[in-house]
């Protein structure tokens, strides 16, 4: 089998890829690799370095240094190429102001040479996907700001594409439209594309992402599964304890090895501890001891919010 018919096993695959604007370095020396037919989370902090890898990626900018290969072609070499087989939507809005909802659509599918036929099709089952049907007519000048986001989503499927980049594709969208673009972007990858995607909704990362990658200060700190990533970082459990009298639950539970209180109110007691379990029976035997009657409680795993404040706080120290 010649070189060019192997199997393509990964979309994204860069070593070492950096930028730099004169001494400061946005993104250092960064090594990932994306699955074809996976979605991949990037997450980081504010200014972690983002937008910068992305525009990268997509051939926006030219990297300092490092080597990319996305769809198996050099991106260094060959970015021209790389443009033609991806799409991307960027944070930046991006609209013709007097044109409406469907012309918009159809616009973008002329630009990128999609036959009249399917292009006429494709713009009726988006307004449909991205619920646009109502203002299909509305200048974009006149939509609000997530419908406007709506519709630049929605135009970058009006063209083939085998790997996608999303920057922050679901700012402005009410919950329910959030929803909605997720589950079609989940229905697509089903249908073989890839998705390189940044957020700072985790929930969302947790409900869209294959595999995820922080990024700190233009590093990556940690890549992994969602829940890999709780597997490994998120041992802590939070314990919640509703009793029905005044106590100093503090002092009284001072002596519990791991076993953080984070909050104490006097009736209500929140206290965090990767050994959840023993350190909930201790809490119970001391009160019982104690006779503080327990009203209510509860123990909840750590979210992936959490673990992404305290990997980004560790990676800080
Ligand atoms: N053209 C530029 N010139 C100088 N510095 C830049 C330029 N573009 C980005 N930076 C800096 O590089 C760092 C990374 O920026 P980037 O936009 O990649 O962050 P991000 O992770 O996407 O952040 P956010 O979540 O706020 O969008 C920031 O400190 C930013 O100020």
């Amino acid at each position: 089998m010649g070189r060019k018919e192997s199997i393509l096993l990964y979309s994204i695959e860069i070593n070492s890829l950096s930028k730099s604007y004169g001494d400061f370095i946005a993104v250092d020396g960064i090594d990932l690799k994306v699955e074809k037919g996976k979605i991949f989370g990037f997450l980081g902090p504010n200014g972690a370095g983002k937008t910068t890898t992305m525009k990268m990626l997509t051939t926006l900018i030219p990297p300092s240094g490092g080597k990319m290969n996305i769809l198996g072609i050099d991106g260094i070499k060959s970015p021209l190429e790389i443009r033609k087989k991806i799409g991307v939507v960027l944070q930046q809005p991006s609209y013709e102001p007097t044109l409406s909802v469907e012309k918009s659509l159809e616009k973008y599918g002329m630009m990128w040479n999609v036959e009249k036929k399917i292009r006429k099709n494709r713009v009726e089952e988006l307004l449909i996907s991205f619920d646009l049907a109502d203002i299909r007519k509305k200048k974009n000048d006149d939509l609000s700001i997530g419908q406007r986001r709506r519709v630049q989503v929605a135009r970058e499927f009006m063209h083939d594409m085998e790997l996608l980049f999303l920057d922050e594709p679901t700012v402005g969208l009410d919950p329910s439209a959030r929803r909605g673009l997720l589950d079609f972007i989940k229905g697509k990858v089903k249908d073989g594309l890839t998705i390189f995607f940044t957020t700072h909704i985790l929930e969302e990362a947790e409900y869209l992402c294959d595999d995820i990658a922080i990024i700190n200060k233009g590093k990556i700190i940690a890549v992994d599964t969602p829940a890999d990533l709780k597997n490994k970082f998120g041992r802590e459990k939070t314990i919640k304890i509703h009793v029905s009298e005044q106590k100093d639950m503090s002092s009284l539970l001072s002596g519990i090895p791991d076993c953080t209180v984070e909050h104490d109110s006097g009736t209500v007691l929140t206290v965090r501890s990767s050994q959840s379990e023993q350190v909930l029976q201790e809490i119970l035997k001391i009160l019982a001891s104690n006779h503080v009657p327990v009203e209510d409680l509860s123990v909840v795993p750590t979210s992936l919010e959490e673990i992404f404040l305290s990997v980004v706080k560790n990676s800080n120290a």
